[in-house]
């Protein structure tokens, strides 16, 4: 009997039946207790929704645009490695998913499919994810294909000064698996003894030294637009400003690196209070429902980006299945305005929702 998918959850369990072992723990985990990972969830479900009625609703707008490019919808796919381990045909399944949807992906840096690859499987606007390598000529490199490749902004991971300690993927012995855009560029034999390759060879690659300085590096070697990604404080918000990114993304990189930090819903609302509509704020981490989107552009942000369910539906049903996550994400959240009263996407207001925060100030 064919199952009915009903949300997007249901992709995890397809997932984890259809990948070995070591590769579904790896796109499932979190860092140390995974405090981060249930959080960014969870903190979703304690924002409740106040619904507006008698305003016509008989046709919703999704439509958005960021950075001048028109989105369907204020939704892109998170750039997430190893998109090979999920299915065979990797990033390229998911590119072509994300354009037949009208959605940006943002490429990995870790990607198993080339720039190139990419760029020439379908028509769609991409962003690409970097990350600063030891080897500034290895990650200025990858800049150049990208913008060469058509790509429409850079997006600069910086929480990762060294990868998240993953426990998953120590007790596996996970796998460094093949980032196909190194190749001819960087060989690094990380083998790490008894614990996790992949980070043995990140801390091998990644740039602990980066600093606020280097993002006028970044500046320096490419024409396109930088966003900033794995901010968490007004502090940082009002930084990155400062040093010129076109935008912000609100992420703790979907708890995988610091545990114990919140989760990016909750501190979303002081990073667009700190940066007062300077650049768009974007935000990720425990996005599944159509009402966390809602939730999420109630407080402030411009779009959500999407991580696992994305490589769920991959490893699912290939392009397919992102098409499903992509496409039951839109329909929840098109459900979602027109229960709420909101015909088009500036119609969602701070008062929409009512956070644990609010709650408290309307005791007091
Ligand atoms: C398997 C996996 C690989 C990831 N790889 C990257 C990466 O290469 N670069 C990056 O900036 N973030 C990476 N991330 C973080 C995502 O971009 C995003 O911040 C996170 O997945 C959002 O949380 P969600 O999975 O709950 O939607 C990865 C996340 C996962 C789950
Ligand atoms: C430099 C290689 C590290 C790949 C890690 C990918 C990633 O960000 C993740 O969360 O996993």
């Amino acid at each position: 009997m064919e199952i009915v998918l009903t949300n997007v959850r249901e992709f995890e369990e397809l997932a984890r039946q259809a990948l070995p072992k070591m590769f579904y723990d790896y796109f499932r985990g979190g860092a140390e207790d995974e405090f981060t990972l249930r959080e960014n969830i969870e903190a979703f479900q304690r924002i409740r929704l106040n619904p507006r009625v008698l305003l016509d609703v008989s046709s919703i707008n999704m439509s958005t645009s960021l950075l001048g490019f028109k989105l369907s919808s204020p939704i892109l796919v998170a750039p997430t490695g190893g998109h090979k381990l999920a299915h065979p045909q990797g990033e390229v399944a998911t590119a072509r998913a994300a354009a037949a949807c009208n959605t940006i992906m943002v490429l990995s840096f870790s990607s198993n499919c080339t720039i190139e690859e990419v760029a020439s499987s379908c028509n769609a606007i991409r962003f690409f994810q970097l990350y600063v390598y030891k080897r500034r000529d290895v990650s200025a490199k990858l800049v150049q294909r990208a913008e060469s490749c058509g790509f429409k902004a850079i997006v600069v991971t910086v929480d990762s000064p060294r990868i998240g300690r993953r426990e998953a993927d120590i007790k596996n012995k996970m796998v460094a698996h093949k980032i196909s855009n190194l190749e001819g560029l960087l060989s690094v034999d990380a083998n790490a003894d008894g614990g996790s390759n992949l980070e043995a060879f990140a801390n091998e690659t990644l740039d602990p030294s980066l600093s606020w300085k280097d993002i006028g590096w970044v500046k320096s070697i490419t024409k396109l637009p930088i966003l900033i990604k794995g901010i968490l404080t007004a502090e940082d918000a009002r930084k990155a400003v400062e040093v010129g990114v076109s935008g912000i993304v609100v992420s703790n990189h979907g708890g995988r690196q610091l545990d114990y930090v919140p989760a990016s819903i909750s501190v979303l609302e002081e990073v667009v209070q700190a940066v007062s509509g300077a650049v768009p704020v974007l935000v990720d981490g425990g996005v599944r429902r159509g009402t966390d989107i809602f939730k999420a552009i109630a407080l402030g942000a411009k779009a959500v980006m999407v991580g696992r369910p994305i490589i769920y539906g991959l490893a699912a049903k290939g392009e397919l299945g992102v098409r499903n996550v992509i496409g039951m994400l839109k329909n929840e959240l098109e459900h979602t305005m027109a229960l709420a009263g909101c015909p088009s996407v500036e119609d969602i207001t701070r008062s929409h929702v009512q956070t644990p925060a609010d709650r408290l100030r309307s005791l007091i």
